[in-house]
């Protein structure tokens, strides 16, 4: 025999610890419908506690949150005993576990492992489970799953359900069954539990987490007018005991339970082996965000109802069913800041800045808040712990504010009283909900000026264009250029269009540009009057910005080439609050200025020749490189010809390359480039 093993005092510790959470939270969710923590954090609890306890079986115990299904029956409810015990589903995440599976499966019954095996595949409703007791075809009791062997009796408040019959009727002359115990789950509607929540959070009342608690704390009232009040639907996926009628399938049962009345989703299907299910799960993972109801992933049954006496069932859940679950949609997080965007019919939203999370293989850090009226309600404040949720491509939604975990240093938000972005006194008029920038232009000079910023002659920045700087700004991401420079990988990614690769490039780009020189700097900053060539008058007259800034009018003017406008214009901007604000960000997050490389060379050593580039440089951008030809006294072609002298070919180069070699042209690589322009590779 083993020798005893010394289970470390830590495990132990941590094993009660994590029991009673659970509980807690099993507590707040199964019996007042209101958790105060996301699905997938508690899960996480759920699988610590599951790994501790498989490393160290001595610790399991029968009232282990592992070994135990629910939560008993309030006492407020009269009980109803489960003949056959509502167990959960044991469930998966990923292929791997559903093959899993259907291995342990075959095991189980001693079947070789390449026989396939029929399993019925349904799409698992995120409600709550109820047992519904015909007699005589007769509704009689209806009950909630409890701790699996006893609910709470609901009959009442199943009879307000309009798609419960409380009557079976036959059709195709199908015999009723003597003694029917359907089971199937209750659930609301998205649409419905949003109508709901706006409702209860109008009237000062908690709103619900999601659909299911929505469905579980309506059904369970003490008071059937209540839950009649609330719009739910049931569909049934199962039974319990049966009299007077025999099922050999599950796919038989989903097929028999519509002729009697009840109904049966619609997507359930039977497939022939595991890969068909894993297929379908796929497939409802696709049309999933486009249901009027949630569910939360699918559950795979053996079909042959043989087989499930053979399989039986364990403490929690039986054998020869799964659910293969879909990525979570809700996490909770904290509310860093909630600042203001401003949208292009001068609409300014709330947004919540959020401490980063993972939902689904995708990083949230901000959710909308729609407008004040809505944060009012939903009483979000900075600092506060929040139910986030996101829906496919949706912009992320706080749900709701988790009060428990307030610590009092929680702040309120106020509605700014000027805009964010041009500064002009926002506006709301009587009746509307949200405030309004009154200048118009806001929106689109913010977009123009971004892509001013960007642009070749500016800061250079690739792949800043229209579409780009209107989705920055749509999403508050950039309020005024500065925070071009703070913009990190993850933010992009949430532009449209975004993936990866997009989003670094894109990064990488702005980053590069912050090495400029300070005509391009200035010409970038859009002053009016200034263009090109006045910024290349100024750069070069008072050769830094902290000059130009603090040069008086008579300074200006004294400029060979500035005009009283443009004079009058650079000293204006640089006294005018929110530039100095804008200029401050932009050289806080690291712009450095060259010599200007146009003044080095007195001669022109490059005097007459033309050049082409193809392909991307390593050591310098295009428009750089075009500048240092320039700055020699050379050309610079867009096309090939045969006036072309020099064709310059770096990474990847395009059809120019070939176009070239046909013409036999010379070609040089990078680094004959670099010692042409006298630059050492
Ligand atoms: N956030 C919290 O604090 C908290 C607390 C407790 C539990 N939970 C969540 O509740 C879940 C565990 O609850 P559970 O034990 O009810 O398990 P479950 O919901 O994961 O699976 C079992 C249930 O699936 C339902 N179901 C839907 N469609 C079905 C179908 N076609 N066939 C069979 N059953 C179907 C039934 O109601 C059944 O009881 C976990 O996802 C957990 O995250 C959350
Ligand atoms: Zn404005």
């Amino acid at each position: 025999m083993a020798e005893k093993r010394e289970i470390p005092p830590e495990v132990i510790e941590r094993v009660k610890k994590l029991r009673e959470e659970i509980e807690y939270h099993n507590y707040r969710y199964y019996v007042l419908d209101s958790p105060v923590i996301s699905d997938a954090e508690y899960d996480a609890l759920m699988r610590e506690l599951k790994e501790l306890e498989a490393k160290y079986p001595e610790l399991v115990t029968p009232d282990s949150p592992t070994q135990r299904v629910g939560y008993p029956p309030a006492k407020e409810f009269r009980t109803v005993p489960h003949a056959i015990p509502m167990l959960s589903l044991d469930d998966a995440f990923s292929e791997e576990e559903v093959l899993d599976f259907d291995r342990r499966v075959k095991r189980f019954l001693n079947l070789p492992e390449d026989q396939d095996i029929e399993y019925t595949v349904e799409p698992k409703m995120d409600g709550l489970a109820v047992e519904l007791v015909y007699e005589d075809g007769k509704f009689t009791v209806g009950s909630t799953r409890g701790d699996g062997y006893q609910g709470e009796d609901v009959t009442n408040n199943l009879k307000t359900i309009k798609s419960i019959p409380l009557r079976l009727f036959s059709t195709d002359g199908l015999p009723i069954p003597r003694l029917l115990e359907a089971r199937g789950e209750v659930f609301m509607k998205k649409e419905d539990f949003k109508k709901l929540n706006e409702e209860r959070l109008s009237r000062g009342e908690p709103p619900f987490a999601n659909p299911r608690n929505a469905a579980a704390g309506s059904l369970r009232q003490l008071d059937p007018n209540v839950t009649a009040q609330r719009p739910l639907d049931i569909y049934f996926y199962g039974v319990g005991r049966v009299e007077g009628y025999e099922f050999k399938t599950q796919w038989e049962i989903l097929q028999t339970l519509p002729k009697w009345g009840l109904k049966v989703n619609p997507y359930v299907r039977l497939v022939k082996n595991i890969r068909e299910a894993i297929a379908y799960h796929h497939e409802m993972e696709k049309i999933r965000e486009s249901l009027p109801y949630e569910i939360d992933g699918i559950v795979i049954k053996v079909n042959d109802l043989s087989l499930w006496e053979k399989l039986g069932t364990k403490a929690r859940s039986p054998r020869y069913a799964l659910a293969y679950k879909f990525p979570p949609t809700q996490v909770t997080t904290q509310v860093l800041d909630i600042i203001v965007q401003v949208g292009r019919t001068g609409a300014v939203t709330p947004v919540a800045i959020l401490k980063p999370v993972q939902v689904g293989g995708v990083i949230v850090s901000r959710a909308t808040l729609h407008n004040e009226d809505e944060i009012r309600r939903k009483d979000v404040r900075i600092g506060d712990w929040v139910l986030v949720q996101r829906a496919g491509e949706v912009i992320p939604e706080i749900v709701m504010v988790i009060k428990e975990r307030r610590t009092g240093n929680e702040k309120p938000f106020k509605m700014p009283e000027v805009c964010p972005v041009c500064g002009t006194k926002l506006v709301r008029k009587p009746g509307e909900a949200v405030w309004r920038c009154p200048n118009r232009g806001c929106y689109g000079q913010l977009v123009r000026h971004i892509l001013h910023f960007a642009s070749r002659g500016a800061m250079d920045i690739e792949g800043l264009g229209t579409k780009v700087a209107e989705a920055l700004v749509d999403r508050g991401l950039v309020q005024d250029v500065g925070d071009l420079y703070y913009l990190k990988v993850e933010d992009l990614l949430q532009l449209p269009g975004f993936a990866l690769k997009k989003a670094r490039n894109l990064y990488e780009a702005i980053q590069r540009s912050k090495k400029t020189t300070l005509a391009r700097f200035l010409y970038a900053l859009g002053i009016r009057h200034v263009g090109e060539v006045a910024a290349q008058l100024l750069a070069k007259h008072f050769k830094s910005l902290e000059a130009i800034k603090k040069a008086s009018m008579a300074d200006l003017l004294s400029v060979p080439g500035i005009g009283p406008e443009a004079a009058r214009s650079v000293w204006e901007w640089f006294r005018n609050e929110r530039n100095l604000k804008t200029l401050e960000k932009l050289l806080q997050a690291g712009i450095t200025f060259e010599e200007e490389a146009e003044e080095a060379p007195a001669e022109k050593p490059l005097e007459g020749k033309t050049f082409v580039f193809t392909g991307a440089l390593k050591s310098m951008t295009r428009e750089e490189a075009k500048r240092r030809v320039q700055a020699l006294g050379g050309r610079v072609a867009s096309s090939v010809s045969r006036n072309v002298d020099y064709v310059v070919v770096g990474e990847n180069p395009g059809s120019k390359y070939d176009r070239a070699r046909a013409l036999g042209l010379k070609m040089i690589n990078e680094e004959e480039f670099l010692k042409l322009i006298g630059q050492k590779p």
